[in-house]
């Protein structure tokens, strides 16, 4: 389980001259879900560059479990695109994710390219490879981390609609209970497909969000999406952002 916390952080590029974020406080509880919304270069990436401790805040904290989060490696994160490396198959590039992770947790090979339709192209190339399947081996690769907290920046934001809505599907379906899940979209229908509650960032990175509860429970909203009452929280929603931001 992963509890992480975010107290008051502050980070700047050094060629910048202003903050990106600004006094940055939000919790995720252990076992939950989260949707990052905010404008297009708020600094979302940039944040979750922190979690996976590419960069360090210039101020504030970031806990993991009440532990400071002081070293990469304790969380996994899945990029926009989904960097596998070309030189290595499907197989290769998903055990590089368990062989960089922390190995608490067994990692069955076989099991999950199953679960995940990859079996037939185990010993492809990436380049030989849909968008869809490529971003299903990126997603592979950072469950076998093992890592409790797992971080997806945009991960279908590259795919046609149909896919995208068939991979929603199939990461719900891939998530376990135990596994605390940060998101990243500019798509209010996927954050609320997705994830348990919607913090919203108006403009830049700054102070706490505004947080939002899901008010469909998880094992239903694929359901709900196709009743009015989904939509009207979806347009709900991005009434409240355009007000906001
Ligand atoms: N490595 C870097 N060095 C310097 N500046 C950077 C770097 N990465 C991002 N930036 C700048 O920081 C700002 C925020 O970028 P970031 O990618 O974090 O925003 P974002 O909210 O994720 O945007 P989007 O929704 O478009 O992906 C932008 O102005 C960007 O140019």
């Amino acid at each position: 389980m992963s509890h992480l916390k975010l107290n008051q952080v502050s980070f700047r590029y050094k060629e910048q001259s202003s903050w990106l974020l600004k006094h940055v406080s939000f919790e995720v509880e252990s076992g939950s879900s989260v949707s990052l919304l905010g404008p297009s270069g708020s600094g979302k990436s940039t944040l979750f560059y922190l979690l996976g401790g590419m960069y360090t805040p210039d101020d504030g904290e970031i806990m993991l479990d009440n532990m400071p989060l002081s070293k990469s490696g304790m969380v996994g994160y899945m990029p926009q695109d989904s960097s596998l490396f070309p030189w290595m198959t499907v197989k290769e590039n998903i055990l590089l994710g368990y062989k960089l992770g922390n190995k608490k947790k067994t990692f069955s090979l076989g099991n999950w390219l199953d679960r995940a339709g990859l079996t037939e192209i185990a010993d492809s190339y990436p380049h030989q490879l849909s968008g869809g399947m490529k971003q299903r081996v990126s997603f592979l690769r950072v469950l076998a981390g093992g890592h409790s907290l797992i971080c997806l920046d945009e991960p279908f934001a590259s795919l046609d609609a149909l896919t995208r809505s068939k991979m929603q599907k199939w990461l719900a379906s891939l998530m376990n209970a135990d596994q605390t899940l940060l998101l990243i979209t500019h798509q209010i229908e996927e954050a609320v497909l997705l994830t348990d509650h919607i913090y919203l960032f108006p403009n830049l990175l700054e102070g706490r969000p505004i947080e939002i509860r899901n008010p469909f429970p998880k094992m239903e909203r694929f359901q709900v999406r196709k009743t009015p009452v989904f939509w009207e929280f979806v347009q709900q929603m991005e009434q409240q952002l355009k007000q906001q931001t």
